[in-house]
């Protein structure tokens, strides 16, 4: 069992120096690929006539892409950033008012992979399932309905967009829908809402360390502030994702790795944090819907490709990666991946 970080709230804005509980290991500010476009994880435009071999390099290659033309008006885009901005200002008894309960996933609090590493994170979430309703209220006992009809809005047109991307994922793959064992959009689905306060010393800080989403994937909405950088396998490096205009970045997660039978990589991730502005990112966590298991699609799997994991639903895996953090894909994987040289 990892060990329980104690009393993990701070008042952020009050810190003029990085206290050392929150001190990490110098943190490499000066990622690749901003001017190199050789390096740089792709921008895919929905409606390009090859979005699916794009999106397949994509994923092998990435294990993330960022999306334009994907449908969401900018005005829902603008009213959650508003509404999260609006959120985090408030002092930190309000927000503790809402606080995620021991065994709870809903609700505000620190980041839930935070027991699995030795320093804290400079960042604090709100994770909504469902409705926010009983959450909003805690905090604006007197006007609570206007932070529902924001989450409300923009889980509408997330899965809109969730059925869309499954629709081209797949394609992508070389299968449709009906190669999947599950019709319904699924009823589990996550808003994450993460606010990365200023930072005194910011190349001292973590905002959210590396980590894999446990999704088939995650739709991240990072507004016009840096702070999220993809590892690049191949020369160990951290890359900026940079924030364009409207765009949304798409990460594989772990799930999306199973159903394809591996041939998708999930996306490792972190945020960093600057000294100069807040920043906010909103995460829709897409999965399958509860009772589900995901398993390799069968198109993917032969006598020379067994598939590498066995079924598991969403709420396993949430189960052995709450247990077992990046170690567990390995708990659900039942015969080796193929070595990288011998890959067709
Ligand atoms: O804030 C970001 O850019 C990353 C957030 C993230 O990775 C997450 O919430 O899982
Ligand atoms: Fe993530």
């Amino acid at each position: 069992m990892p060990s329980m970080v104690t009393e993990p709230y701070l008042e952020f804005d009050s810190m003029t120096e990085l206290p050392d509980s929150h001190a990490w290991a110098p943190i490499d500010h000066d990622p690749v690929g901003r001017d190199n476009m050789e390096e740089a994880v792709p921008v895919i435009d929905l409606e390009d006539p090859n979005v699916f071999s794009r999106m397949a390099d994509a994923c092998r290659s990435w294990g993330a892409f960022q999306v334009t033309n994907h449908g969401v008006p900018p005005d829902v885009l603008d009213g959650i950033e508003r509404a999260g901005m609006d959120l985090f200002s408030l002092p930190l008894e309000r927000k503790l008012r809402a606080a995620r309960s021991p065994d709870g996933v809903t609700g505000y609090g620190v980041a839930r992979i935070a027991p699995f590493f030795p320093k804290r994170m400079w960042s604090e979430g709100f994770t909504v399932i469902g409705s926010p309703a009983d959450h909003s209220r805690q905090i604006w006992p007197h006007d609570y309905s206007f932070f529902c009809d924001i989450i409300d809005d923009y889980k509408k047109e997330m899965e809109r967009l969730t059925s869309k991307l499954m629709g081209l994922i797949l394609g992508s793959l070389g299968a449709t829908k009906d190669d999947t064992n599950w019709e319904s959009p699924s009823d589990c689905d996550a808003i994450q809402l993460n606010y990365y306060p200023i930072c005194p010393d910011p190349d001292r800080a973590m905002g959210l360390a590396p980590h894999t989403d446990s999704t088939l994937f995650t739709i991240l909405y990072q507004s016009n502030i840096s702070g999220l950088q993809v590892l690049e396998e191949s020369s160990a490096t951290w890359i900026e994702v940079p924030p364009l205009c409207g765009a949304l970045v798409i990460i594989v997660g772990d799930l999306l790795h199973i159903l394809s039978n591996g041939a998708y990589a999930s996306g490792l991730h972190r945020a960093v944090v600057n000294r100069t502005r807040h920043r906010l990112s909103v995460v829709y966590l897409h999965g399958p819907p509860s009772g589900v298991r995901v398993r390799p699609l069968p198109g993917l799997v032969d006598a020379d490709r067994p598939p590498l994991y066995r079924p598991v639903t969403w709420s396993e895996y949430l189960g052995a990666k709450a247990k077992y953090f990046d170690k567990a894909l390995s708990c659900v994987r039942i015969c080796a991946p193929p070595m990288k040289g011998l890959m067709a």
